[in-house]
Order: C-alpha cells, then sequence, then structure tokens
C-alpha cells in the first residue's frame, strides 16, 4: 500500500517565501498541501494572489488562527521576524508533534542577548529557541534529521557560509579579516510596498543598505565563530540590486600564516565533495546568479587576490530557493525521512 502523504502548511503564503515554498512543494511527490495561510490575503485564493498557480488546486488562504494544526505533519513559516515566535508557539501548543521550517530570523539567533540586541524586542518563545537546530544543512544535516523546530538560515547567511565555513573551520583563514560584500535582487526585500523597492526607485541602480548594521552580520559570526572555534567580528554590507531574484556574496579574506589560496580551495571541494546542491566551480569559473536563479544550487568559487598572502571567495544562489524556501524543503526532506534531494533538483532557469 502507498505510503500516505504527509499533510504540511505554509504560514505566509501569499508572501514570497511562502509562494516558493508552494512552488516547491506543488511537485514534491510525498506531500500534500493542506493549509495556507494569509493575513491581508486571507479569505482569497491562492491564484488570486499569485496568478502563475492557476494549473493548482489549492487551499484558500487563511488566518492562521482558523487553522488545525492537529492536522498538519510539518510547516513551513515564512512570516515577517518578530511575528514568528507567538504564532509558532501557539502552533506548538495545539500540535506539539508538528515538525517546523522557520524561513525567518525568529530562532536563528542562539544568545537572547544578542537577539535583543539586533532585533529590538526580548525574544517571545524562549522555552522553544533552545531546541531550535540551525539550519544549514550542509553543516547541520544530523541534528536537522532529528529536530521538531529547524530556524532555516537567512539568505545572505546561506550563501556567505557556504564560502566561510569549511575554511574557518579549517584554520585557513584569519577570522579577525573578512569582508563580505553582499547582494541581493529584489524579492529578497519581500513583497509588501516599499518605496524603495519599486522598479523606479531600484530598477537603475545599485544601493548599499543597512552599512555596519545589518542584522545578518550577528547570524554570521555566530556560525563562522562557531566554525572556527574562536570569536569572530567581521564586515558585512548588502546591496539591493535589480534582477527579481538571485543572491552573490563575495568574501575577502586573509590566508592564514603559510596557507595558500589552493588550501582554500581543497578544504572547499573537501567539504562539498559529496553534496547535491553546492559546488566549487572549476580554477577560473567564476559563479554568477544566472547559473543558479530558480534553483537550489549553490555555486562557489574561489581566487587568489592580486595582494600576496589574500583570497576572494564568491557564492552565489537564488534567496528564494537555496536562500529560504529551497533549503526549508531540504530540511523537511531530512525531517520527515524521505531522500534530502526530493523535489529540489529543478536545473537553473538560464537565461
Ligand atoms: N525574501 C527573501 O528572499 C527571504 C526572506 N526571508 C525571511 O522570510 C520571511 C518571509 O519573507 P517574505 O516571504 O519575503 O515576506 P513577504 O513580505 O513577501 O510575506 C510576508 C507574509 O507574512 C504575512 N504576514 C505579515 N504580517 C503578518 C502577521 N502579523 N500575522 C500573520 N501573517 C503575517 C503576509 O500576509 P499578507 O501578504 O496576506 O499580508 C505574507 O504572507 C521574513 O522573515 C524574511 O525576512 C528569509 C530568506 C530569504
Ligand atoms: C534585499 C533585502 O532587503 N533583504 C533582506 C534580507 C532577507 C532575509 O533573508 O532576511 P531574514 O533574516 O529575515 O530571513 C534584508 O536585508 O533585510
Amino acid at each position: 500500500m502507498a505510503k500516505q502523504k504527509a499533510k504540511i502548511g505554509v504560514l505566509g503564503a501569499s508572501g514570497y517565501t511562502g509562494a516558493d515554498a508552494v512552488r516547491l512543494a506543488a511537485r514534491h511527490p510525498h506531500i500534500e498541501i493542506a493549509a495556507l495561510t494569509a493575513n491581508t490575503y486571507a479569505g482569497k485564493h491562492m491564484q488570486e494572489v499569485f496568478p502563475h498557480f492557476f494549473m493548482l488546486d489549492l487551499p484558500k488562504l487563511e488566518t492562521w488562527e482558523s487553522v488545525d494544526w492537529t492536522k498538519l505533519d510539518a510547516v513551513f513559516c515564512g512570516l515577517p521576524h518578530g511575528t514568528t515566535q507567538e504564532i509558532i508557539a501557539k502552533v506548538v501548543e495545539a500540535n506539539p508533534k508538528i515538525k517546523i521550517l522557520d524561513m525567518s530570523a525568529d530562532f536563528r539567533l542562539r544568545d537572547m542577548a544578542t537577539y535583543a540586541e539586533w532585533y529590538g524586542h526580548e525574544h517571545r518563545a524562549p522555552h522553544l529557541q533552545g531546541e531550535a537546530v540551525y539550519g544549514l544543512t550542509e553543516f547541520y544535516r544530523d541534528d536537522i534529521a532529528k529536530a521538531r523546530l529547524v530556524a532555516c538560515p537567512g539568505c545572505y547567511p546561506t550563501a556567505t557560509l557556504l564560502a566561510l565555513v569549511p575554511i574557518a573551520k579549517a584554520g585557513l583563514i584569519d577570522t579577525d579579516d573578512i569582508i563580505v560584500d553582499a547582494k541581493s535582487g529584489i524579492t529578497g526585500a519581500g513583497r509588501g510596498l516599499k518605496q524603495n523597492t519599486l522598479f523606479s526607485e531600484s530598477g537603475e541602480g545599485l544601493s548599499p543598505y543597512s552599512i555596519a548594521k545589518h542584522r545578518h552580520a550577528p547570524e554570521i559570526e555566530q556560525e563562522v565563530a562557531a566554525a572556527a572555534g574562536v570569536p569572530v567580528t567581521l564586515n558585512f554590507t548588502p546591496h539591493l540590486i535589480p534582477m527579481s531574484r538571485g543572491e552573490l556574496c563575495t568574501s575577502y579574506v586573509k590566508l592564514a600564516k603559510g596557507k595558500t589560496v589552493d588550501d582554500l580551495r581543497a578544504a572547499l571541494e573537501a567539504a562539498y565533495k559529496d553534496e547535491p546542491f553546492v559546488f566549487v566551480a572549476p580554477k577560473g569559473v567564476v559563479p554568477q546568479t544566472q547559473n543558479v536563479r530558480g534553483s537550489n544550487y549553490v555555486q562557489v568559487g574561489v581566487f587568489a587576490d592580486r595582494i600576496p598572502g589574500r583570497a576572494i571567495v564568491v557564492s552565489t544562489l537564488d534567496n528564494l530557493v537555496k536562500g529560504s524556501a529551497g533549503q526549508a524543503i531540504q530540511n523537511m526532506n531530512l525531517m520527515l525521512g524521505y531522500p534530502e534531494t526530493t523535489g529540489l533538483e529543478q536545473i537553473a532557469l538560464f537565461p
């Protein structure tokens, strides 16, 4: 007899990450989409909000309060940071067995004081924070498989950490001298109306933002520090770039004494040789967002700087796939015991 499909819900299905979770889930062979929630769009059909789902028969958008959480096996959470903690706490109260794939930042920082400092309020579900597993699949796979609550990393942290963790872990770089220059497509800012994401204001320019104060800096530092085994402070500057999806991070690093760029390449290749989604570009090949657009793949390239003793690592992903919904599906596969790549092997939409 065929195994029953797992029933999933998506919180924030009327947003960009929620919608990409629906796009991927709709063609996943082992899951059934059983509930979709929205805030202002509650009561509407998904196709009214996202016409590209015209061929699907999907549940109507409803508020999270009206969902029967006891019927679901897993929930994807694409809510604005700050709102997730309380909603997830209620969902878990209703169904303690439900698996949670949070795509927001609400459970990523392990230190509550750091959370309060960067997010401007005390954590609203500290009892759940303790059990949250950081959802960077390539480095937390075993813990993710056993977890109830997975805090999927942000899109910038995913791209940056896939470049930095293996080389920091191997002691190949000076962790006091890391500069991350990051660029994101406009969907990274969500679907809500904002002046700076209007085509007329973002379509023909490149804008740095949150200089020296972006909330992904402490998240990246937390994970590079865990890899390196020492506290890390780094420079992180994001930019908004006129394309719909995609992200590219360029990390400038100083080599540890006696280490070479070939050592960096060897560490990255060793880390990812058996990984289904992360690929190290061959020598001289430059990663570009076009190679990963719409896919769960990540491309990492490593280059010697012309300044002796320095190197440049370039990493790229799709912010809505490996940067959020795709990685969440990858983690769900582990948590529900499906092959990790199920539903995720689409190649980039190129051009
Ligand atoms: N966009 C990206 O590339 C990435 C985003 N993230 C994170 O994922 C989360 C979602 O991002 P994204 O999809 O871009 O955001 P959107 O702004 O596109 O969507 C937000 C969703 O949350 C719903 N919502 C808003 N406020 C509330 C509330 N008070 N109660 C219940 N539902 C609410 C919205 O409903 P409605 O539209 O009906 O009002 C909508 O469905 C954020 O935390 C974001 O930072 C993480 C990685 C990448
Ligand atoms: C372009 C843009 O605005 N990007 C968002 C990052 C999106 C994201 O990954 O944020 P979370 O940590 O909430 O998941 C930002 O800079 O805030």
